[in-house]
């Protein structure tokens, strides 16, 4: 150990690290239920059933999850039929454990993903499962680029531009800061330079909603005028965002809470400077959202060994 090298020692550091809670009224001994999952703490043997999980993919729909559940199932050979058992007993999300992947889907918008990986994160604390990383599998609107391109987050922001997440807790305005693994953005950075589709980084800007909150024009109430809209999203650009969409600083800063790797991958569906409707066919959204999940699960092929298979 004498001779590791500081960056060594803080990654065998991050090895052995579990996912940080920081509540003193979870005891250990009480159960816990994860209500949005159908799941409690002492029904299943957490540390048997997902003990393994070294990467949690998340997105909006369930059929995406669904999708990469599948996806990796192929991509690392695993024919238990895991990908297709949903293990989630409610029909607020999907989870799917296959190997040392978990997926579960997350809904639209801050709230729903801070449900989801609040449940998730404790799940996986009593799972006592190490040295995780969580990825965004999603779509966004992009900012100059051409639809179909694949942004990797490298800074999250809120509509303020600021790297935080800003949560109101017993009536108080709290800034939890949004920060993302730069190193786990250029490595996957260096995947997506070997992929068949345009990939790029910026800061991803993370709204409140889909229509005003994103400086639409074609929602069903707006107070501004096209020449606000282009000027705000050109404000955006020159300060570095390339995509938007809802949940990247929510995101952000439960990895920083938890003291975990997480990535923010996604797709863009539309150039906001060239107009706000989606308007590409469901084909080629799907297309595209298959995008980010290729890069992804390239990293984690990349960074997973079979276990063997003892001969017993
Ligand atoms: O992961 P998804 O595709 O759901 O991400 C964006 C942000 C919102 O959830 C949704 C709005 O269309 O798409
Ligand atoms: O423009 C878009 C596209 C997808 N998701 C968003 O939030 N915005």
């Amino acid at each position: 150990m004498a001779n590791l090298k500081e960056s060594e020692l803080k990654e065998l550091e991050i090895e052995e690290r579990c996912l940080r809670l920081s509540n003193p009224h979870l005891l250990p001994d009480e159960d816990d239920v994860l209500y949005h999952f159908g799941l409690t703490k002492h029904s299943t043997d957490l540390p048997v059933v997902f003990g393994d999980v070294r990467f949690v993919c998340t997105g909006g729909s369930v059929g995406r999850l669904a999708c990469v559940a599948q996806e990796i199932a192929t991509s690392l050979g695993i024919t238990d039929g895991s990908d297709r058992r949903n293990l989630c007993n409610s029909d607020r999300y999907c989870m799917y454990k296959v190997g040392p992947a978990l997926c579960v889907n997350h809904g639209m918008g801050v709230p729903s993903l801070s449900i989801m990986l609040i449940e998730v994160i404790k799940l996986l604390h009593h799972a006592r499962c190490k040295n995780v990383t969580f990825f965004r599998i999603g779509t966004s609107g992009g900012l100059g680029l051409e639809p179909g391109t694949v942004v990797v987050s490298n800074a999250a922001v809120n509509c303020e531009l600021k790297p935080i997440h800003v949560q109101y807790v017993l009536g108080q305005r709290t800034e939890r800061p949004a920060t993302l693994d730069q190193k786990l953005v250029q490595e996957l950075l260096e995947i997506g330079s070997t992929l068949p589709f345009p990939v790029a980084t910026g800061a991803t800007m993370c709204a409140d909603d889909f229509y005003e909150g994103q400086g639409r024009l074609d929602g069903a109430f707006c107070e501004y005028s096209m020449e606000d809209k282009f000027k705000y999203i050109q404000t955006l650009f020159d300060a570095g965002v390339r995509n938007i969409e809802m949940e990247s600083v929510c995101f952000a800063s439960m990895m920083t809470r938890a003291d975990v790797r997480g990535a923010i991958v996604c797709a863009t569906i539309v150039n906001r400077f060239d107009g706000d409707q989606v308007a590409i066919d469901k084909a080629t959204i799907k297309q595209f959202e298959t995008r980010p999940m290729d890069l992804v699960i390239a990293y984690i092929k990349r960074h997973w060994k079979k276990p063997e298979v003892s001969a017993s």
